[in-house]
């Protein structure tokens, strides 16, 4: 029998997203991965887009009318601890001239504001598209949720349509905000982290980042600075 999860395209759809994680289907259902509906951020990427050149850096682009509520991708990268993501942050700071980096750091936290997750996944050197995602303040077109596929030991991350996005319209999230810099524990994680009401906060730059970093969403709710930027 397949494991019993969450629709997660008619939360969305509902405008029901509450920031909890998304169960899946996983190695440990009898159910295969073409037949079965509960495993959509498993599927290969479904989404036409284009990679641009802007102020940014490089940006992605819908090429195609999104859902809202649809599966856009996996933020997919190298699963590293966060000794790992300091030295390359250090490294970082450490380079001459502007810095670009695609390490983001998803943090779980339980309603009593306990943390029981962290996942750094560094997509500078190995990723997909989603490294292509810059941020908004305004929290973008896109979705971050942690997804806890049934048997794995590790969840990983998808991002989904918060709203029908339009062809050309760049592809955006919220990195997190701007200060936010709790100290969490690597990556432990117990039985009450598979609680359906932990929350995620994410951000890109983890608070060991020294150089503020300018932010050009350009939208009327920006900040001026990028997520944990300590200004
Ligand atoms: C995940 S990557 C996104 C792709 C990146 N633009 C590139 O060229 O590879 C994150 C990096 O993009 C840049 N970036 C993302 N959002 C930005 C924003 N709103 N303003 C300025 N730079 C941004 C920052 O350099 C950040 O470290």
């Amino acid at each position: 029998m397949a494991y019993e999860g969450l629709n997660t395209q008619r939360r969305l759809k509902e405008k029901n997203w509450d920031g909890g994680p998304i169960f899946e289907c996983g190695q440990a259902c009898s159910c295969d991965m073409q037949g079965c509906a509960n495993r959509v951020t498993q599927q290969p990427i479904d989404v036409a887009m284009c990679i641009e050149r802007t102020t940014k850096g490089w940006s992605a682009k819908a090429c195609v009318l999104i859902q809202r509520g649809q599966f856009v991708a996996q933020y997919a990268g190298e699963l590293i601890t966060s000794a790992e993501a300091a030295t390359r942050l250090a490294e970082i700071d450490a380079a001459p001239g502007p810095t670009c980096h695609a390490l983001l750091a998803v943090r779980e936290f339980l309603p009593s504001r306990q943390a029981c997750l962290r996942l750094n996944i560094d997509a500078t050197r190995i990723g997909n598209v989603a490294r292509f995602f810059n941020h908004s303040c305004d929290g973008g077109n896109l979705e971050l949720f942690v997804v806890r596929a049934h048997g794995a030991f590790v969840p990983h991350i998808a991002l989904f349509a918060r709203r029908e996005i339009l062809p050309g319209e760049e592809l955006t999230f919220s990195y997190g905000p701007p200060s936010a810099g709790q100290t969490t524990p690597d990556n432990q994680t117990g039985s009450a982290c598979t609680s359906k009401s932990a929350r995620v906060s994410k951000m890109n730059l983890p608070r060991m980042h020294k150089n503020p970093q300018r932010c050009l969403c350009g939208t009327s709710a920006c900040l001026g600075f990028m997520p944990n930027s300590p200004v």
